[in-house]
């Protein structure tokens, strides 16, 4: 038997950084989504544990013990497993590719191995994105990312993600973080429309943009490009940056910008994605 795991993008709508932890994790709430973009895994039975990564964007992702697949993986003592992971998303871009790859390895050893996904701290502690990416869907993450309530369902939308191929190291952008408590999120509303949403977006914040910005100044031009397309309802950064996402009324016109956008930059026209379950 042959397991397959889509490990859609993770796009930040929202990230406020409320406070920091004893140990220099910080506090986040954070509005998060997928999208229907992302890396696919797929996990055959075999003599040992192996990965292989192919795909478009599998330059200078680490095939051995530093790739998060094989962490994820070794939480199952040692399975015999062929992994194939098609890297599709940048790597170090804010839009969680390594924790949504284990998150998809967990996900996909369970059902070929038929064991119960591994305990929620041994899952936090293969990075503070891999909780949200084990559900994929509409949520709100709080604690440093352990802290999981369903989101409203989002309104019918076009998304445009935007990568300008500067890594931006996630530890870089908090460390550079001036202010460590900001305001949290109000409630969530709910949203009838894509209008409805960037309007609510508007007013909240993503508290990294401005110290990802110092690291990686090409995030301003990101920014300004998405802004200026045809329907864009809202522009900006997602998690540590440096992918920026574009939200659209619709999917025509989210295809429409990635056009006009593609050439300097990997463009990614995409919608959201929600797993039932
Ligand atoms: C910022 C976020 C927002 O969703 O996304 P990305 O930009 O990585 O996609 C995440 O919190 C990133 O999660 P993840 O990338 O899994 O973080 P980890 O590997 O656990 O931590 C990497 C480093 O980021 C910092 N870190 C991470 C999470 C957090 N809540 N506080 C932190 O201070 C710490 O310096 C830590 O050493
Ligand atoms: N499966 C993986 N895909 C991409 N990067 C990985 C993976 N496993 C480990 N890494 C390492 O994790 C780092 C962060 O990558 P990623 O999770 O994509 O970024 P981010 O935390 O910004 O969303 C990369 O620099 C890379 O070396």
């Amino acid at each position: 038997m042959t397991v397959e795991a889509f490990a859609p993008a993770k796009i930040n709508l929202t990230l406020h950084v409320t406070g920091r932890r004893a140990d220099g994790y910080h506090l986040l709430d954070s509005l998060v989504v997928f999208a229907d973009a992302g890396d696919r895994l797929i996990c055959a039975p075999a003599e040992g544990l192996s990965l292989m990564v192919t795909g478009p964007r599998a330059g200078g992702v680490p095939t051995d013990g530093r790739n998060l697949v094989l962490q994820a993986a070794a939480l199952f003592d040692g399975p015999g497993v062929a992994i194939t992971l098609e890297k599709n998303l940048p790597a170090a871009a804010g839009i969680g590719g390594g924790s949504s790859d284990a998150a998809a390895t967990l996900r996909a050893l369970a059902a070929l191995l038929r064991r119960p996904l591994p305990a929620a701290e041994a899952v936090l502690a293969l990075g503070a994105d891999v909780p949200v990416c084990l559900c994929p869907r509409p949520v709100r993450m709080r604690g440093v990312g352990e802290v999981i309530s369903a989101a409203p369902e989002m309104p019918r939308m076009g998304l445009v993600l935007v990568n300008p191929g500067v890594e931006v190291p996630t530890p870089v952008v908090f460390g550079a973080l001036a202010e460590k408590t900001n305001p949290p999120m109000p409630d969530l509303p709910g949203w009838n429309t894509a209008a409805d949403l960037a309007g609510w977006l508007k007013v909240q914040r993503n508290d990294l943009e401005s110290p990802a910005r110092l690291h990686a100044p090409v995030i301003g031009d990101v920014l300004e490009a998405l802004a200026a397309t045809p329907g864009c309802l809202l522009a900006r950064m997602s998690g540590s940056g440096a992918t920026c996402f574009g939200i659209y009324g619709t999917q025509a016109a989210a295809q429409n910008a990635a056009q006009r956008l593609h050439g300097r930059w990997w463009v990614q026209a995409c919608a959201p994605y929600s797993e039932a379950g």
